[in-house]
């Protein structure tokens, strides 16, 4: 699904969080919002899910006015950095959570289980609980119970924050491959300038509520628009 984020503001009080932010996104893209802490990207990926709402500007998801839509009724998937799994249910559970609302047969939900614990490479942990996991598998799990309802996009909050730099390094490439694979319209929010680097098609860099620089890693590395981009991304 493509994304048209149309001049979206937002305050908190007397704080201006997003101010006019104006961004596309083509279908099928995996795109990186990068930036310091407090630049707004959590705020816009929650406008984008429809958690919170803008003061002013328009969202439109594949063509359609959606500024008024509830998180429900946008298909999309999201994915908090603390993998709030449910500890009392067993993987296959968990993932088949979103499921149990929507009504769907119970042969062919327990297909769309087996086959997103398959794509996750969790095929044997279907009937573990979350306490049995590391922190990686838990969020692959958390991933796949967003996959199972089958967004047409992926939001991702700093999904790989809470791990280790080795797993989040093995996560990234995962993740990569995963997009390559079913290639749902992903937008992940990180402050790490690696993470965009390596994971992100396209970087979508904020200051203060602003868009700043949209660009590949090469083009943000090569041509820096100005003196926080090269500090932001240590290019001096
Ligand atoms: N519900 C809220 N009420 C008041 N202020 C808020 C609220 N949500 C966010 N803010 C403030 O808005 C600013 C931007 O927050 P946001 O979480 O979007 O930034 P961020 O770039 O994602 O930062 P971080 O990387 O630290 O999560 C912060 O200063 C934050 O304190």
């Amino acid at each position: 699904m493509s994304i048209l984020i149309e001049n979206i503001s937002k305050r908190f009080g007397s704080f201006q969080v997003l101010d006019r932010v104006n961004l596309e996104i083509k279908n099928g893209s995996l795109v990186g919002l990068l930036g310091p802490s407090g630049s707004g990207k959590s705020t816009l990926l929650r406008v984008l899910a429809g958690l919170e709402k803008p003061d002013s500007g328009r969202i439109w998801l594949e063509g359609q006015d959606a500024t008024q839509m509830k998180l429900q009724d946008r298909e999309i998937g999201f994915v908090f950095q603390n993998y709030a799994l449910f500890p009392h249910l067993t993987v296959s559970e968990n993932v088949a959570f979103g499921l149990e609302i929507q009504k769907i047969d119970s042969l062919l939900k327990k297909k769309r289980v087996n086959e997103l614990l398959k794509l996750m490479q969790l095929e044997k942990f279907g009937d573990s609980y979350p306490n049995q996991l590391s922190g990686g598998q838990r969020q692959r799990v958390a991933l796949a119970r967003a996959l199972a309802m089958e967004p047409k996009v992926l939001l991702l909050d700093e999904p790989f924050a809470a791990l280790d730099a080795k797993i989040r390094k093995q996560l990234r490439s995962w993740l990569r491959e995963l997009h390559h694979k079913i290639s749902v319209t992903t937008v992940f929010v990180t402050h790490d300038y690696s993470e965009a680097m390596e994971l992100a098609q396209e970087i979508v860099l904020l200051e203060n509520g602003k868009i700043i620089q949209i660009g590949s890693a090469q083009e943000l590395s090569d041509h820096p628009t100005n003196t926080f981009v090269t500090n932001f991304l240590g290019l001096k």
